[in-house]
């Protein structure tokens, strides 16, 4: 197989860089060249500029066009020759991640989203975005455990329940590239569902 952009979604604390790697190496055993990577980040600029979006306090359209603007230098720089090359990449959050965080969390407008999606990435979708879902309760009990909350994991409850509803809403939207996961379960259980989609696309 060959050229696939995977990308896993999902709320913070959901599970995406637990299962991330298991995936990446299934793909590499039936012989495909596999690039991990990450949003907001995957290149130097975009990592600086994800220290910003994290940690400094700023309103939703200037989070909106940060984070589109990390995304225009990782997917020209990055993600697009490696599709070119035939590579599948695997990219922890994506696009989705602006509509759930910035359009259901924050309220911000889904139309000039869909505008800032088309001028930085166009035509260029996930061939499959793997949904992590779970409430926002047991991911909070996970990331409690685990952290330091950063600006968007300071959030409270009710923040993470729209960005969930925001990515169901995305989810509705462009079914056919979406497998939603049941994240509450345990990471066996996770790991066996995303198995399942792999093989169900026969990848
Ligand atoms: N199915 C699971 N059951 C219980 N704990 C889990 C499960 N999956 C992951 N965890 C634990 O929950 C914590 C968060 O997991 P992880 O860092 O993989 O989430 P994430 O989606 O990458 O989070 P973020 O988006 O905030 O980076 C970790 O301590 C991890 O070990
Ligand atoms: C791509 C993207 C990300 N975010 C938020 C979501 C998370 O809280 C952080 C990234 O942290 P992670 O530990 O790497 O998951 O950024 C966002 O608000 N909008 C986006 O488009």
């Amino acid at each position: 197989m060959s050229g696939r952009f995977i990308t896993f979604e999902g709320i913070d604390g959901a599970g995406k860089s637990t299962h991330i790697e298991a995936l990446a190496q299934r793909l590499r055993e039936r012989g495909a060249e596999v690039l991990c990577t990450r949003e907001p980040g995957g290149t130097e600029l975009a990592e600086q500029l994800r220290e910003l979006i994290l940690h400094r306090p700023m309103d939703a359209l200037t989070e909106a066009l940060l984070v589109f603007a990390a995304r225009r230098d990782h997917v020209q720089r990055v993600i697009a020759p490696a599709l070119a090359r035939g590579s599948c990449v695997v990219c922890d959050r994506f696009t989705d991640a602006t509509f759930a965080y910035q359009g259901g969390g924050r309220g911000f407008d889904a139309g000039v989203l869909s505008q800032l999606e088309q001028w930085v990435h166009g035509a260029l979708q996930p061939d499959l975005t793997l949904w992590l879902d779970l409430p926002a309760q047991t991911a909070a009990m996970r990331r409690a455990q685990a952290r330091a909350a950063d600006r968007f994991e300071a959030e409270d409850l009710a923040f993470f329940e729209r960005v969930r509803a925001g990515y169901a809403a995305r989810m509705a939207a462009q079914p056919q590239r979406f497998a939603h996961i049941d994240s509450s379960l345990d990471k066996a259980a996770v790991r066996a569902q995303i198995e399942a989609e792999l093989e169900q696309r026969g990848w």
